[in-house]
């Protein structure tokens, strides 16, 4: 039986993790293709938009290996599985391949879909979308998502914050999952169209969006969140592959 593939967008690092519970951390990240939702500020539009679907490669486990080796030069960091919608692909053979070889795994998913290797991560981050996305939350696949994951994977949740109602909602998945740690991200109002490498970001507008979302948490007196923008977009701007 051949063995089954991986659609890959795109695979780069070393970089630093830019968002969430790891930001600063060295990461190699295996950006899949293909995604269930389709958020109206979605900034990886070319690992999403079908497309694109031709630029998405098929490969092997051993393929991709090869290419973390060859970007790792064989020294075991975090590898960050991101997409689209990792959840899709089959990816227990790789996270087995890698942990072999002493690397760590994190993966970035809506919690849209749940799979049994969700077990096998050492890190799962959950970003279920808030209203201004335009997707509505299927909680009862959200709960499959970490009865799957169990015990092992540290387990964080990230939401992406534009509006009053997005705060809303992040109040209300922080309620329903106090036992996580909450991270809150301001959106990027200009992500990069499907097929820029590199487009202009309002920087400005975001760290805007930062304090406004700071103040709010201050005056609700919200301990528990973690406010963070994303690091590589105020180091990088939207270039693709950082
Ligand atoms: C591109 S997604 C890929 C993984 C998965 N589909 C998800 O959404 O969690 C990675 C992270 O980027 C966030 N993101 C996407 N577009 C964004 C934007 N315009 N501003 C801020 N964060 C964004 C998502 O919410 C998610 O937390
Ligand atoms: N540096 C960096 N950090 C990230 N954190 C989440 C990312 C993603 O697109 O999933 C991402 C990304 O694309 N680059
Ligand atoms: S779920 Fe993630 S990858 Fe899919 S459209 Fe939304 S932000 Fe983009
Ligand atoms: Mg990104």
């Amino acid at each position: 039986m051949s063995e089954a593939r991986i659609r890959v967008s795109e695979i780069f690092g070393p970089t630093i993790q830019g968002e969430g519970i790891l930001i600063g951390l060295p990461t190699i990240f295996v950006r899949t293709g293909g995604c269930d939702y389709r958020c109206s500020w979605c900034d990886t539009l070319h690992a999403v938009d079908s497309d694109y679907r031709d630029q998405w490669q098929p490969m092997s486990v051993d393929e991709i290996w090869q290419e973390v080796m060859r970007l790792s030069g064989g020294k075991p960091l975090t590898i960050s599985l991101s997409g689209g919608n990792p959840a899709i692909q089959l990816l227990g053979p790789l996270i087995a391949r890698g942990h072999a070889e002493g690397y760590r795994f994190a993966l970035e998913t809506q919690g849209s879909l749940a799979k049994e290797w969700f077990a096998e991560l050492d890190v799962l981050v959950l970003s279920p979308k808030p209203p201004s996305s335009g997707m509505a939350t299927n909680w009862a696949a959200f709960d499959d998502c970490l009865r799957m994951a169990g015990e092992r994977p540290q387990i964080a949740l990230k939401i992406v914050i534009f509006d009053d109602l997005d705060y809303e909602y992040a109040r209300e998945a922080a309620t329903r999952y106090s036992h996580l740690p909450v991270y809150l991200q301001p959106g990027n109002h200009t992500p990069p169209p499907a097929d820029a490498e590199d487009a202009l970001v309002d920087i400005d507008g975001i760290v805007e969006r930062m304090r406004w979302l700071v103040e709010k948490v201050g005056n609700d007196r919200w301990f528990e969140a973690r406010v963070l923008p994303q690091l590589h977009v105020i180091i990088w701007g939207n270039r693709r592959g950082v």
